[in-house]
């Protein structure tokens, strides 16, 4: 068996797919609607949207395989993301990369495959469109454009959601991105009894940056406080840009005092920033801090608002303070 080898963007494609918030989600009738074609259309028993994520191959769609995933070392996927065109071995079994893999000897006997790259809105191939059969098969080139436009399709789907999902400015979820994911997290995090923390953020004055340096610089400073937000939060949390100058993270698996911590860290972070950036003004913020009650916090809108009344409040006494 020939492990597949790492394309030359390997860092930028991992982001790229990361970026995509797509691994791990739940299955989606959109793409499950072009597996189920490509499995009628070309009359196979397994049809797949693969993503090659660092050690392993994820099914965001999965017709006809029992998995979830595979290590990405045996995956046929792995090997069809280092081309542009579609990739097909006509039997695995006559393939010296695939004759010995354990997905070709042992179940599901896989013994066809052809899989499409599935590239990203930069061009990075975050997984394919694929189909399996458990005998050898020819492949057209007919059949290679048929699986090519289903692959634009699932393409398509992933670029909506990345428009409908994501701020432009900042390139982190938007409101609407933001709230799916809390869900999904929220969700996760009441099955396993963790802990949740939403921080609500607002920039304080941020109009004064607009009014006195101008529009691209208060830009410049949503930009610089979202990657600060990135650089900060672990992967994991939940970061999104709710409205002009209010930003949100939610903290999984972090209690109330674990989160201020991390909300230490975060402002020792801005404060470096503002020193060397000496931008004429520094970038400062409110913010409000809410535990997830999962008795009590039914609606999530109502759990943003809480952490947003309490930024308020903050920004009130502060206000006051002055
Ligand atoms: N540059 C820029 N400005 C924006 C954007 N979206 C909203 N704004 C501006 O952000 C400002 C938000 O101001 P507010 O939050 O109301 O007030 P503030 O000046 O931050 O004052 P406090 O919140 O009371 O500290 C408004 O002037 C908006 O015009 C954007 O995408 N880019």
């Amino acid at each position: 068996m020939i492990k597949p080898p790492l394309p030359a963007n390997e860092c930028v494609r991992l982001d790229m797919l990361r970026a995509l918030k797509i691994l791990d989600t739940t299955a989606e009738e959109r793409f499950d609607r072009v597996t189920r074609l490509a499995k009628r259309l070309f009359e196979v028993p397994m049809s797949l949207v693969s993503l090659i994520d660092a050690d392993r191959q994820w099914f965001k769609s999965n017709i006809g395989l029992k998995v979830l995933e595979t290590s990405r070392d045996i995956s046929f996927c792995g090997h069809a993301i280092l081309g542009d065109d579609v990739f097909s071995i006509r039997d695995t079994e006559l393939d010296e990369r695939f004759f010995d893999n354990p997905l070709v000897k042992n179940g599901p006997k896989i013994r066809f495959y052809a899989g499409c790259p599935i590239k990203a809105a930069d061009g990075s191939k975050v997984g394919t469109l694929c189909i399996l059969d458990v005998k050898p098969r020819n492949f057209t080139d007919e059949d290679k454009s048929l699986l090519k436009d289903l692959t634009l399709m699932v393409e398509q789907e992933i670029a909506a959601v990345q428009l409908a999902t994501m701020d432009s400015l900042t390139s982190i979820s938007n409101r609407r991105g933001f709230e799916a994911l809390c869900m999904h997290a929220l969700r996760f995090c009441t099955r396993q009894k963790k802990p949740a923390t939403l921080f609500f953020f607002d920039l304080t004055r941020f109009k004064e940056i607009n009014d006195r340096f101008g529009h691209a610089e208060g830009d410049r400073a949503l930009v610089s406080f979202s990657e600060l937000l990135m650089l900060c939060f672990r992967e994991t949390d939940v970061i999104g840009r709710i409205g002009g100058d209010e930003f949100a993270v939610l903290l999984t698996s972090s209690d109330k005092e674990e989160s201020e911590l991390v909300l230490a860290r975060f402002s020792e972070s801005v404060a470096k920033h503002n020193e060397s950036e000496e931008r004429g003004y520094n970038i400062t913020y409110d913010v409000g801090i809410v535990e997830y009650n999962q008795s009590l916090d039914k609606n999530l809108e109502e759990f943003i608002d809480k952490a947003d009344k309490l930024m308020y409040e903050n920004k009130r006494l502060k206000k006051n303070e002055l």
